[in-house]
């Protein structure tokens, strides 16, 4: 069975005491979430190790939002896997499409990242998905699945235990519009028929795609009630504790 995950992006928000009260109160609410839900957070870098201690007694784990690709150099304001991993971070996600658009990372670097994360035997959340003048102009497939060919499937099939696509159409990212559930399910549907086709099926059934974009206590249930959608990649609605903890929640009706 496919993992199922809620996953925290937490953005460049929180300074340490306001993630330390946001983790205190993820943690008094651990009890309530099934085994079967993994819990992620994403803090900003500079939040990273103090969130790593704080929760290393509990089954949530502590990602990070970007890293470069390179091993190590002049690249001022970076951080690399290796300073990751010695922190105990084991995964990172890429190609958030606010590292697209603001900050121009386009496929091709991304591939490098992954490659990067690979070699140093970090797990990937990938992020994928359309802006809104692709899904008016009808191309919102064509967008996804050049993302995918371009920045994921020249990595051989042993890279996918590694991987996890987050599907977030830009349109929907902090916007309050949410992909409806029947449009999440098509797209999640369509990029494990790609993994599918590019891999075999074995492949494709095993990979966790999680919807992003405007989830809330409101809409999660419905939306991780489809088929393809194993779970959430969270902005605006992880910074609460409550909700962060309510959409995990979710899964369990
Ligand atoms: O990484 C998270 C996504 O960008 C979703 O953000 P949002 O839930 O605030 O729309």
């Amino acid at each position: 069975m496919r993992k199922k995950i809620v996953a925290g992006n937490w953005k460049m928000n929180c300074d340490l005491a306001e993630m330390q009260e946001l983790l205190t109160g993820i943690k008094n609410q651990l009890k309530n979430i099934p085994d079967s839900v993994s819990l992620i957070v994403a803090p900003a870098y500079t939040n990273l190790y103090p969130a790593f201690e704080t929760l290393k007694e509990t089954p949530v784990e502590v990602i990070a939002q970007n890293m470069h690709q390179a091993k190590n150099g002049a690249f001022t304001g970076e951080i690399s896997a290796a300073m990751l991993k010695g922190i105990g971070i084991k995964t990172v996600i890429l190609g958030h499409s606010e590292r697209r658009s603001i900050f121009k990372e386009d496929n091709q670097l991304l591939k490098e990242k992954v490659q990067t994360a690979l070699d140093n035997s970090m797990q990937v959340i990938f992020c994928i998905g359309e802006e809104l003048e692709a899904r008016e102009e009808d191309k919102a497939f064509d967008v996804v699945k050049e993302q995918l060919e371009k920045a994921l499937f020249s990595f051989p099939q042993t890279a996918w235990k590694n991987i996890v696509v987050a599907y977030e159409p830009v349109w929907a990212i902090g916007t309050g519009k949410t992909a409806s559930p029947q449009q999440a399910q098509e797209m999640h549907a369509f990029i494990r028929q790609q993994i599918a086709e590019k891999y075999d099926k074995e492949t494709a059934n095993a990979v966790s795609i999680l919807y992003g974009g405007s989830v809330k206590p409101a809409n999660a249930e419905e939306i991780f009630s489809q088929t393809d959608v194993d779970g959430g990649l969270i902005g605006g609605a992880a910074l609460k504790a409550e909700s962060f903890i309510e959409i995990a929640l979710a899964f369990q009706n």
